[in-house]
């Protein structure tokens, strides 16, 4: 199973999602920053990381959501799921990323895997 790292990144109850490219799996989807962990990361080290390649922002890990396992026809994937905080709130993110307001979260299709962690976002 892949072990992912996803940085759910919030300030002032906004998120940052952005949306998948065309050609990939899931295209067309909304996604929090994430990819492969590496093999000596932790999830909140690889969060981190891959937060700051795909958006720009440098942000701190806060604390863990559960991990959510999920089976995708292209992957089978183990969601390791780290709350981050923004180093510099004032700092704009690389497209195709976005702050999104918690009450937005519902009108953007996640992966299914998200699912849980939308829930729990919702509350
Ligand atoms: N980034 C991200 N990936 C997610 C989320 N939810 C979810 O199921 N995934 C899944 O986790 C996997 C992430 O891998 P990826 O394709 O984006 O990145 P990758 O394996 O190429 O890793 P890399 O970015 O290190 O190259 C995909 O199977 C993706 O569908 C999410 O909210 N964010």
């Amino acid at each position: 199973m892949k072990q992912i790292a996803i940085a759910v990144v919030e300030h002032q109850d906004r998120f940052l999602i952005g949306q998948r490219p065309a050609g990939v799996a899931l295209a067309g989807l909304w996604e929090f920053p994430g990819g492969k962990m590496h093999a000596t990361e932790t999830p909140e080290q690889a969060a981190v990381r891959e937060c700051l390649e795909e958006t720009g922002l440098v942000v701190a890990a806060k604390f863990r959501y559960p991990d959510r396992a999920h089976v995708y026809a292209h992957d089978a994937v183990q969601l390791h799921f780290v709350a981050c905080e923004p180093s510099d709130p004032s700092a704009v993110p690389l497209a195709p990323f976005r702050w999104i307001a918690r009450q937005e979260l519902s009108n953007f299709e996640f992966p299914a895997g998200n699912r849980e962690l939308l829930a729990i976002l919702a509350q």
